[in-house]
């Protein structure tokens, strides 16, 4: 959360002038309701239900840039379908530069509920970042990175 996916894959997109997907606002117009509200109806595990199926379909499409969301790389099924069918980046941000990005959104429901936010995102950082690592064509520090750089670099390793 706040390394900058949905960002970066949307400018990216439109750079290569290719269709940007974000499996999270793919999610929410099938359903009409945002993220918050399924987490509160379904829980965690219905979201990743739906969130599986999306990214199931989502990897079918050729010529895209997909962006999903952070928690995506938990599920086997996912890894298989992202490293299978496409080229893999994994943004990599820190603790830190993940709180000053997510310090003013209030869309994300794990990131909300009660506790820490520094504790929950170090907790989920240390069970995803190898699961990132595992499936990544390109790793790419985003730390003090303007998105528009962050760009240039990737245009650069897959041409
Ligand atoms: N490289 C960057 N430098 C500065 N701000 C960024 C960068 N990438 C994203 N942001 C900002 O951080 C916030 C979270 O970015 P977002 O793309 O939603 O991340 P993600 O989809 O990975 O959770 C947004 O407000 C966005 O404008
Ligand atoms: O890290 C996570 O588990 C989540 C990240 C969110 O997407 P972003 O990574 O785009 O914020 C969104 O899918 C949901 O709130 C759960
Ligand atoms: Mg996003």
């Amino acid at each position: 959360m706040g390394a900058g996916k949905t960002t970066v894959g949307r400018r990216l997109a439109e750079r290569r002038q290719l269709q940007f997907v974000d499996s999270d606002h793919e999610i929410e117009a099938r359903t009409g309701v945002d993220i918050p509200y399924i987490f509160e109806r379904e829980g965690e595990a219905g979201f990743r239900r739906r969130e599986q199926q999306m990214i199931a379909e989502l990897t079918q499409r050729r010529g895209i840039v997909l962006a999903t969301g952070g928690g995506a790389v938990l599920d086997p099924s996912n890894r298989n379908a992202l490293a299978g069918n496409g080229y893999v980046i994994y943004l990599h941000a820190s603790v830190d530069q993940q709180l000053a990005r997510t310090a003013r959104a209030d869309n994300r429901p794990l990131l909300k509920a009660a506790g820490d936010r520094r504790e929950t995102l170090t907790r989920l950082f240390v069970q995803r970042d190898p699961l990132y690592r595992e499936i990544a064509d390109l790793v790419l520090i985003t730390d003090g990175r303007h998105a528009k750089s962050l760009v240039a670099e990737i245009e650069r390793h897959v041409q």
